[in-house]
């Protein structure tokens, strides 16, 4: 088996997507190396599920380059940009090959972008919700919405590849969840489906880009 895949997951949340993947490495199903999990959010739960599993964890707070700037458009913007610069820094002090964002929920600028792109570091992106179809914030609970108004009959979940344009990037795996015809389900059994969902998706979706990169990595050596 060729080395694990060096890679770092930024998340902002529960972390349930960041467990799946914890549990699929210990289960040999993925051939990576958690090299660190990265939070902007201090009170995020994954950050406490990586120090169980023993993962170095880093949080990187906007607030502190938000302070040092007018709290006008150009001083959030610029703060913002610092913010991402000094990210990217951070996360190319590990040497990672591939980045996941699970949960993470932050927009990533160029300055974030560009530095890993030099560095041939690959970001990807777990999103609920369907290309084009609900991209940015509470995509399941905007999905919900829509099936109720009876303009959708299925949602879904993908891994994308990360673009400066939110949502966008290639989609590295897809999969549709149909909405129960004639069934009147609540947004929290919906969501729970959909999560169900994501955990399976992520595991898999991020088997193939391992795949891909390992790939590249032999063409490269040969
Ligand atoms: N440039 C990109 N950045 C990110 C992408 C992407 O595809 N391109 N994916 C996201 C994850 N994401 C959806 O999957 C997402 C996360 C957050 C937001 C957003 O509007 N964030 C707000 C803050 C919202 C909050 O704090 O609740 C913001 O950054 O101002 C949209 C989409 C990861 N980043
Ligand atoms: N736009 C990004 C987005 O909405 N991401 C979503 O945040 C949740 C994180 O859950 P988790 O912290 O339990 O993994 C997941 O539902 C993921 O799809």
């Amino acid at each position: 088996m060729s080395a694990p895949i060096r890679t770092t997951i930024l998340i902002s949340g529960s972390g349930s997507n960041l467990q799946a993947v914890i549990d699929a490495v210990a289960a040999g199903q993925l051939n990576l190396n958690i090299v660190r999990v990265l939070s902007n959010r201090k009170d995020a739960f994954g950050l406490e599920r990586a120090r169980k599993a023993n993962i170095p964890t880093h949080y990187h707070n906007l607030v502190k380059y938000k302070k040092q700037h007018p709290a006008t458009p150009e001083g959030i913007q610029s703060a913002r940009e610092e913010y991402d610069a000094e990210l990217a820094r951070l996360i190319l002090a590990d040497q990672p090959e591939l980045v996941v964002c699970l949960g993470f929920m932050h927009i990533l600028s160029p300055p974030f972008l560009e530095p890993l792109e030099k560095a041939n570091v690959r970001i990807i992106n777990l999103h609920p919700a369907l290309p084009g179809a609900f991209n940015g914030v509470n995509a399941i609970q905007r999905a919900h919405a829509a099936w109720l108004e009876g303009k959708i009959d299925k949602t879904g979940v993908m891994i994308h590849d990360v673009i400066s344009e939110v949502d966008m990037g290639k989609p590295v795996l897809v999969r549709e969840i149909p909405f129960q015809k004639g069934q009147d389900e609540d947004l929290d059994a919906f969501e729970k489906r959909v999560h169900e969902t994501e955990w399976g998706t992520v595991v898999e979706g991020v088997g193939l880009v391992l795949q891909e990169l390992s790939a590249q990595k032999q063409n490269s050596n040969a």
